[in-house]
């Protein structure tokens, strides 16, 4: 069985110098006291703010729906590779999630499906639940590639016993405005669920899947309309306090009294 609460996870990518940054974990530290415990929000500041939000999800008590996520991390546990961070110095630091396999780094850093699998099994052996990204670009889309593009990524980027999260980000959403139609997301999530039924050869498949792609306030109640949804990554929307936090709110199936349905929640 999944883990019930919703993922609602925050990937400040690379914003946030220490003022601003100590003020967003605050603020979402603050409303997140207010949120009923079937949700859970992880913030993923830049490397350099880690043990800063770290204090202050620290300081906000034991029973926090707030965690810590990285945005990336290094196949090795040491080593010599100036500016990389391994996974232990992230568990050592108390981050509990790493984000891994982004678009972005995927195409900015030439990161390929077997070089994200290695960093998934240097993020486990470290204790971290990586949050594997993977979607489809615009032109694969348009070129009807989806399904291939997302079995490829599935194949190539999980290990075989993983027990992560996986993140579902078709590369044409992120920072568009645009959010596939609900339909069509539907149909990705319950082909994911198959790939990942054959992939880690299980029927009961206990790994969330997320959807990422220009999630904001407005947006957020129909994509959780979808009862199977493990939770949301969220980029810009994440940079509010508000906006992050009444996405977290649609999350909540307790706030939003959806009826539970999908392969998850049965
Ligand atoms: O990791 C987050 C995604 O790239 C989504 O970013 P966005 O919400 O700004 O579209």
């Amino acid at each position: 069985m999944i883990p019930s609460p919703r993922l609602v996870v925050g990937n400040w990518k690379m914003h946030g110098l220490r003022e601003q940054s100590t003020r967003l974990a605050r603020a979402v530290a603050e409303g997140a006291e207010a949120l009923p415990d079937d949700v859970r929000l992880v913030l993923c500041p830049p490397f350099t703010q880690l043990a800063s939000v770290h204090g202050i999800i620290n300081a906000a008590g034991p029973n926090t729906l707030l965690h810590l996520g990285a945005q990336d991390c290094h196949t090795t546990s040491s080593g010599p590779h100036t500016g990389d961070i391994s996974a232990d110095m992230l568990s050592d630091l108390g981050v509990q999630y790493v984000i891994l396999g982004h678009s972005e780094r995927r195409q900015a850093h030439g990161e390929t499906d077997a070089l994200i699998r290695r960093k998934v099994e240097a993020a486990e052996a470290a204790g971290l639940i990586p949050i594997v990204c993977i979607g489809e670009t615009m032109e694969e889309r348009l070129e009807g590639r989806t399904t291939t593009v997302l079995a490829t990524q599935v194949e190539g980027s999980l290990t075989d016993n993983f027990n992560g999260v996986l993140a579902y980000e078709p590369v044409w959403a992120i920072g568009s405005g645009s959010v596939p139609p609900i339909e069509e997301l539907e149909r990705t999530l319950s082909l994911l669920h198959g790939l990942l039924q054959s992939r880690l050869k299980m029927d009961d498949i206990r790994v969330p899947i997320l959807y990422g792609g220009s999630v904001t306030p407005a947006q957020a109640p129909t994509i959780f309309s979808i009862g199977s949804l493990g939770g949301v990554l969220v980029g810009s929307a994440s940079l509010e306090a508000k906006s992050f936090l009444r996405i977290a709110e649609s999350a909540s199936l307790r706030l939003s009294a959806q009826p539970l349905s999908g392969p998850y929640r049965s």
